[in-house]
């Protein structure tokens, strides 16, 4: 429940609505309640008028007794009509606000919590799944929202109801209310015990939602794995099991849900008898009339709907503070990555490491050691390595997607911890292994949110990354809609639209991992010419594991298990005899054959 204070400063933000929800509730209450007295009065006047119209049986009199009799109860049923409109219109206000509210705090915090996700570092979305985080932004968020809306609403109404329905009842008859409201403890006995069944019961289907989901997101990303492996019917057979696992954990839930409104509605029954028993005996008695029984059945009615909302609204408010505890986890972490004196500095383009090490947090393995590295302001570096010898690693530090866990970057002498993150990598321009496209069009994938960026640039991109061709060949050229993951376009053909959407930004430090892996060696000439041209006094790092992609470059660094092992120009390499050598001679011999 404490998780649900968060929701407070929603609250506070949007009073008058709850304000005016509640002022709405209670005289919506008035207007439902008022019928039941009129209705007390309408049956008490027949009862007693019946006698006396008897009484003047035959006379002319009583044609007109019968003239007033008749026009009284029409003006009590039009009085209890208009009632019942009124209680609409104000029902209708109290959901304008009420649940109007509710949807300007959900559409609050999905902003807070989506704006959250993105200050996070990396690593913290690969120890979260995708599925568990869109469950935190979705299903979670809704189910807070039905807290602060229709139930919250119904709290209200219930406390309102309540109030007035038994102050009413009390003024009418104390020993009968005690006996009508004799049930309540039980009920709400009842409605704790299957609530706190309810509730754990649907924690559960929540948890099992987000692994299908998950499940199914993983699924249809690998879809073509799945498919050139025939692995259909297995990928099939394991949702078949997670929907089991969800059905019959739904179906328990249904079953409890079940014992919940008979429960309540022989709770409600047997009140209703109590007020005939006992009521009964109070009319004999002379206490009371017929008409306060029937407003006494009315009134109990009154209370059954909201009575059976209470069930509702507890595990509802259960079910919104487990959810909010979930979002408060995601909202309670905190980005490492933070920048105390967030240094504003138009970068000119060198790059230090110092004695650089880094452990990947989540696996623990040490991806770079000892790693020390000065690049020149408009050197082009090519970082050469095998698998996993920590080339990404040093674009994932150079971008500040994570720090190093020891010795510093340095970028123009500014250790990179102390720049503005957003500032410097704005100024950085990252084309990275795992290329992503947008499911939009070509022109603004290479925009990328930069609303301003003249069209000329965008072209003159596409040029440099020589792409240019294949979307001139494009039916709808710069239009042309990209599927999720760009699936329409050829691997070299998406890698080279990652590159346009880099070097568009004009950057001061261009750093290509692994980039031109999908393309041939003609055109990865035909791109590395035309960066060598772009990148002229800017700093480029060229990360692959062709040597071919290093030619160009001023300088070649040769990696291997996070350490450099050679480093110089090609012919000074090549004069060593080296790791770069026997990579170079290899790589020859493959690509003649
Ligand atoms: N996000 C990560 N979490 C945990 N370990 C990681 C992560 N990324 C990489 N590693 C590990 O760090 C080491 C270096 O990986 P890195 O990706 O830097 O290698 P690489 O030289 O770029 O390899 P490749 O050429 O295959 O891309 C590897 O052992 C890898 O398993």
């Amino acid at each position: 429940m404490k998780a649900l204070k968060y929701l407070n400063q929603y609250l506070w933000k949007y009073k008058w609505y709850l304000i005016l929800g509640t002022i709405f509730t209670i005289v919506s209450n008035l207007f439902g309640i008022l019928p039941a007295q009129l209705v007390r009065y309408a049956l008490d006047l027949v009862i007693e008028t019946l006698d006396i119209y008897n009484l003047f049986g035959g006379s002319a009199l009583q044609s007109k007794m019968y003239d007033i009799f008749a026009f009284s109860i029409l003006l009590y049923g039009l009085l209890i009509l208009a009632m019942a409109l009124l209680k609409g219109i104000f029902l209708f206000l109290v959901r304008q606000t009420i649940i109007v509210m509710s949807r300007h705090i959900e559409f609050d915090l999905k902003n807070d919590v989506y704006k959250h996700y993105q200050t996070l570092p990396t690593s913290f979305f690969r120890s979260h799944n995708t599925g568990d985080l869109m469950a935190r932004i979705s299903e979670d968020v809704s189910n807070v929202r039905i807290y602060v809306g229709p139930a919250l609403m119904y709290g209200i109404n219930l406390i309102v109801l309540f109030f007035l329905v038994i102050s009413y009842m009390l003024s009418v008859n104390m020993k009968l209310t005690f006996y009508v409201l004799l049930p309540l403890p039980l009920l709400s006995i009842s409605v704790y015990v299957v609530n706190s069944m309810i509730m754990k019961r649907s924690q559960e289907i929540q948890k099992q939602l987000s692994g299908l989901s998950t499940f199914v997101q993983e699924a249809f990303s690998g879809i073509r794995v799945i498919k050139s492996f025939v692995q259909e019917d297995h990928s099939f057979s394991n949702f078949q099991k997670e929907a089991e696992d969800f059905k019959n954990k739904s179906l328990g839930l249904t079953k409890v849900d079940s014992f919940f409104y008979p429960i309540i509605l022989l709770l409600i029954g047997l009140s209703n008898i109590l007020i005939i028993y006992v009521g009964g005996k109070e009319i004999i008695n002379g206490n009371l009339t017929p008409g306060n029984i029937t407003e006494f059945i009315l009134y109990v009615n009154m209370l059954t709907w909201p009575v059976m909302a209470l069930g509702w609204t507890t595990s509802q408010i259960q079910r919104a503070a487990s959810s909010q505890q979930r979002i408060n986890e995601f909202l309670n972490e905190k980005t490492t990555l933070i920048s105390d004196k967030n240094v504003i500095h138009a970068l000119e383009g060198s790059i230090t490491f110092r004695n650089v090490g880094f452990n990947y947090p989540d696996s623990g393995i040490q991806a770079l050691e000892s790693f020390d590295l000065n690049i020149k302001q408009g050197e082009t570096v090519a970082i050469l390595g095998t698998t996993g010898s920590g080339k990404s690693t040093l674009a994932h530090l150079l971008c500040r997607l994570y720090d190093p866990t020891e010795g510093e970057i340095l970028i123009d002498n500014i250790p990179l911890k102390d720049y503005d993150v957003h500032a410097y990598r704005r100024q950085i321009g990252y084309v990275p292994q795992d290329v992503f496209l947008f499911s939009d069009s070509i022109e603004n994938n290479v925009r990328f949110g930069s609303e301003n960026m003249q069209f000329s640039r965008i072209e003159q991109a596409v040029k440099d990354a020589d792409l240019y061709n294949n979307i001139k060949d494009f039916p709808l050229g710069y239009e042309t809609m990209l599927g999720e993951r760009g699936i329409t376009l050829s691997g070299g053909q998406k890698q080279r639209l990652s590159i346009s959407r880099a070097i568009a930004r004009d950057p001061k430090i261009l750093i290509l991992d692994d980039c031109l892996s999908a393309v041939d060696t003609n055109t990865e000439n035909i791109i590395l010419n035309n960066l060598k041209r772009i990148m002229d006094q800017r700093t480029s790092v060229i990360i692959s594991h062709r040597v071919s992609s290093a030619k160009l470059a001023d300088r070649i660094v040769v990696l291997d298990d996070g350490k450099i092992v050679e480093q110089g120009t090609h012919p000074e390499l090549m004069a060593k005899n080296g790791a770069y050598k026997e990579l170079y001679e290899k790589q020859l011999v493959s690509e003649e054959v």
